[in-house]
């Protein structure tokens, strides 16, 4: 295991270098949940044919708004639930009712922001066609 405070000291001295690092390691976080997990990838088709309906439709500036809103909602409960499944991996590997419940209740969580965001889609789809 590499201790915390080796990485620290390689870090970048100055605030711009410190930040760019930040923006790096939220970059491959990203990557790795897309690399990972099916259901981000799925939530990201799902944003790609919004984004495409959107634009065949012209929908207007704060229908994107709304839209990109709830695209962007989605993928990052899709993030929080992905990184709440990494650590309760760590911290228990073996079977456990307590990580069961913070499992399911984050898992709950990109339920609820999936069925808003196509709640969402649908309003807006209405309201263009109607
Ligand atoms: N250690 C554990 N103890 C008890 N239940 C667990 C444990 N690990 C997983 N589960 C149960 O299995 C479900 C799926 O967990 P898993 O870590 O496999 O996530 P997943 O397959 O990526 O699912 P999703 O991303 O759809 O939530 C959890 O919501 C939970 O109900």
């Amino acid at each position: 295991m590499i201790p915390l405070d080796r990485e620290t000291a390689a870090a970048p001295a100055s605030y711009l270098g410190r930040r760019l690092r930040s923006f790096g390691h939220a970059l491959h976080g990203i990557g790795h949940m897309v690399a990972t997990q099916p259901h981000a990838r799925l939530h990201l088709l799902a944003a790609g044919l919004v984004v495409a309906g959107g634009w065949a439709l012209s929908i207007d500036a704060t229908d994107w708004m709304v839209v990109v809103l709830a695209c962007g909602l989605v993928l990052a409960m899709e993030a929080v639930n992905t990184a709440v499944e990494h650590l309760c991996d760590v911290v228990c590997p073996t079977w456990s009712e307590d990580v069961r419940r913070a499992k399911d209740v984050a898992a709950g969580a990109v339920l609820i922001a999936a069925i808003a965001a196509a709640v969402v889609g649908l309003l807006v789809l209405t309201k263009t066609a109607g």
